[in-house]
């Protein structure tokens, strides 16, 4: 099957929450503490799922707000030279600042990162600065699940969910899961149930599903489906890293995408390039077999690269991977 869009729309896909800096280690193979280098790059899962989604040929907007300071116009600027609408970008006004991602590659497969977020710019987006008329132009509106961790962004994205839903905006929702700024696992589950729940399409890892369903041990995929197919949900997507993903559909059809191996430098901006390129496909109109493949070949070229947003493939690339290992 293929998922279907208002194609009467100005903007493929506007997403919501946070557009930040990353900081990646130049030093490969070294702990942080010795990592004397880092290059500059724009981050943030949304921002980076946006810039993936240009990158590829789609016209993407952006809501969110940045600090009034030379990182927030580096991210605004980077974002229109990428082709992204940032007309609804805001500037804090009470000094908040955008958050910064140090990352650290210890080997290929350990590598971690630090985020700097206390009181970042993106959490105080408030629902006065998300526009209707904006969301309605959109054929998909891509939610950020750590945009949901603090007010007022929450208030900001309830709001954007509900201007969706009204508009025949489908409501895509990336779990994107980071600890730092929320304050309990109840408080995470609930948040993450009720926009899920909403939403068209949910697409997480199977570690972020156990957040949402606060559970301490690793879930059941055929429990988890179950569920939000009780609700709005007509794509579940269940990503497990290395071994691969599924896309789940109400009717029961599981598809399976295979990870292709390639050689691997960091492990982070698996997510994000995998979310833009498989949202590409499903924009596109192609099924969703294809678009696992499409999200799985993005993922692998990005992590054989150094950055998340600057390595985003174009559609040439990810073809030609498709082709070259089927
Ligand atoms: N080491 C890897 N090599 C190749 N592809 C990978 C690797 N790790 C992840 N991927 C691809 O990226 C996708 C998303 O990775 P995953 O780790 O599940 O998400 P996240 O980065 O959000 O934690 C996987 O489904 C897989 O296709
Ligand atoms: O999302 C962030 O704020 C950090 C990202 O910019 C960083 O590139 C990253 O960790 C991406 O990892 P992913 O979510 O696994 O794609």
């Amino acid at each position: 099957m293929a998922l279907t869009f208002n194609q009467d729309r100005e903007y493929d896909i506007i997403a919501i929450g946070r557009a930040a800096i990353d900081l990646n280690a130049n030093e490969y193979n070294r702990p942080m503490e010795e990592t004397m280098t880092f290059t500059k790059y724009v981050g943030g899962s949304p921002a980076n799922i946006a810039i993936g989604s240009s990158k590829l040929g789609l016209k993407a907007g952006f809501i969110g707000k940045i600090s009034k300071d030379q990182h927030g116009n580096f991210i605004k600027q980077y974002m229109e030279e990428k082709g992204i609408d940032t007309s609804h970008i805001v500037y804090d006004t009470e000094g908040h600042k955008s958050g910064l991602t140090f990352t650290e590659i210890l080997s290929p497969e350990e590598c971690s990162i630090l985020m700097y977020r206390d009181q970042v710019a993106d959490l105080y987006l408030d629902s006065t600065e998300v526009s209707e008329d904006y969301i309605k132009k959109a054929k998909i509106l891509l939610v950020s699940g750590t945009a949901l961790a603090q007010s007022p962004s929450r208030e900001a994205v309830l709001q954007a969910v509900q201007y969706a839903k009204k508009n025949d905006v489908k409501v895509i929702f990336e779990l994107d899961h980071r600890p730092y700024t929320w304050k309990s696992a109840e408080e995470t589950a609930v948040y993450y149930s009720l926009v899920a729940e909403l939403s068209d399409v949910v697409i997480g890892t199977r570690d972020e599903y156990d957040v949402m369903e606060n559970l301490d041990s690793e879930g059941d995929n055929e429990k988890t489906v179950q569920h939000l197919f009780q609700h709005n949900t007509e794509l579940v997507v269940i990503k497990h890293g290395v071994d691969g993903s599924y896309a789940y559909e109400p009717d029961g059809t599981v598809h399976r995408g295979q990870a292709y191996k390639t050689k691997v430098l960091k492990t982070f901006g698996a997510g994000d390039s995998y979310a833009s390129a498989f949202l590409y496909a499903l924009v596109t109109g192609k099924d969703y077999e294809t678009a696992l493949k499409f999200g799985s070949a993005s993922a692998s070229i990005v992590v054989s690269k150094h950055s998340s947003s600057e390595a985003m493939p174009t559609v040439e690339e990810i073809e030609q991977l498709i082709r070259e290992r089927s």
